[in-house]
């Protein structure tokens, strides 16, 4: 279980997150939608320890991550697995040395039994021998999910992992996303502003307004909640549906 609680964080004089608390089980994604600048990879950078904001909590199975000195030798918590929405991946390593270089604490047989693994798993075995720096940016993303996951985790934090993506990637990124995070029964908080990935992936919602929680539930409390800010969402939901019906209707 994640348990996040950031009571206030002044970002700037203009803008800070107050009052954020979300709970996420085992084996749960969790997706955090919210217009541009409301707050979203804030919170991220608070609940992966690139920002420390004071009297934070980040609960993982009960163990307080935010509780160490402000000036850490490495800056991200360990037990998180976090895909940046800047990928910073090494641009012209080939893919084989990059993932060589990310398990390279395992023996010579069971780095390459993993690697072959994700390979596999991310339908990328035909990418091996390509650089970084050649791939398409939806093919990066995966090569930045296998880092994420790469080190034994605890939880999973993604922000806008879709970005890059085509309708096609998306679904079997989403698939791929489900298929790790219960595999690996560890919490999910994902970052996104696209509607097909909350419909998709999601167990719970949570809408941020400048820097608030406006609205969080799962689904039923979700379609039954007449909170102003969930009755926005839904009503975008609706227009999302009705123009790719009238699109599929037109291919007919
Ligand atoms: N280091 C910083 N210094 C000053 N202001 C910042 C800093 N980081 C973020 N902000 C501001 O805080 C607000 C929230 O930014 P944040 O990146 O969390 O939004 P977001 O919801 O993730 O947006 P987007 O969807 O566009 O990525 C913005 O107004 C941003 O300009």
């Amino acid at each position: 279980m994640l348990k996040i609680f950031i009571p206030s964080y002044q970002v700037n004089p203009h803008f800070g997150l107050s009052n954020v608390k979300i709970e996420i089980k085992a084996g749960e994604i969790y997706t955090l939608v919210g217009k541009s600048g409301s707050g979203k990879s804030t919170v991220a950078h608070i609940v992966v320890g690139l920002t420390k904001a004071e009297g934070s909590s980040i609960l993982i199975n009960k163990k307080e991550l935010n509780a160490g000195a402000l000036d850490r030798l490495i800056p991200q918590f360990k037990q998180a697995g976090y895909v940046p929405q800047n990928l910073h991946l090494k641009p012209h390593h080939t893919v084989s040395a990059y993932l060589d270089m990310l398990f390279q604490r395992l023996t010579e047989k069971e780095r390459h039994k993993t690697i072959q693994h994700y390979l596999r798993l991310f339908h990328i075995q035909h990418l091996l021998h390509a650089k970084i720096i050649q791939l398409s940016g939806g093919e990066r993303q995966k090569i930045a999910l296998i880092e994420a996951v790469s080190q034994p985790i605890e939880y999973l934090v993604l922000d806008e992992p879709f970005s890059q993506l085509d309708t096609e990637q998306k679904i079997e990124f989403i698939q791929i996303i489900q298929d790790l995070v219960a595999y690996k029964q560890i919490p999910c908080l994902l970052i996104s502003h696209d509607l097909v990935d909350i419909i998709k992936m999601s167990n719970k919602l949570g809408i941020i307004e400048k820097g608030k929680i406006a609205f969080q539930g799962d689904w039923d409390n979700f379609w039954g909640s007449t909170n102003k800010i969930a009755l926005r969402l839904k009503q975008a939901m609706l227009n999302w549906k009705i123009e790719t019906d009238t699109l599929l209707n037109n291919l007919k």
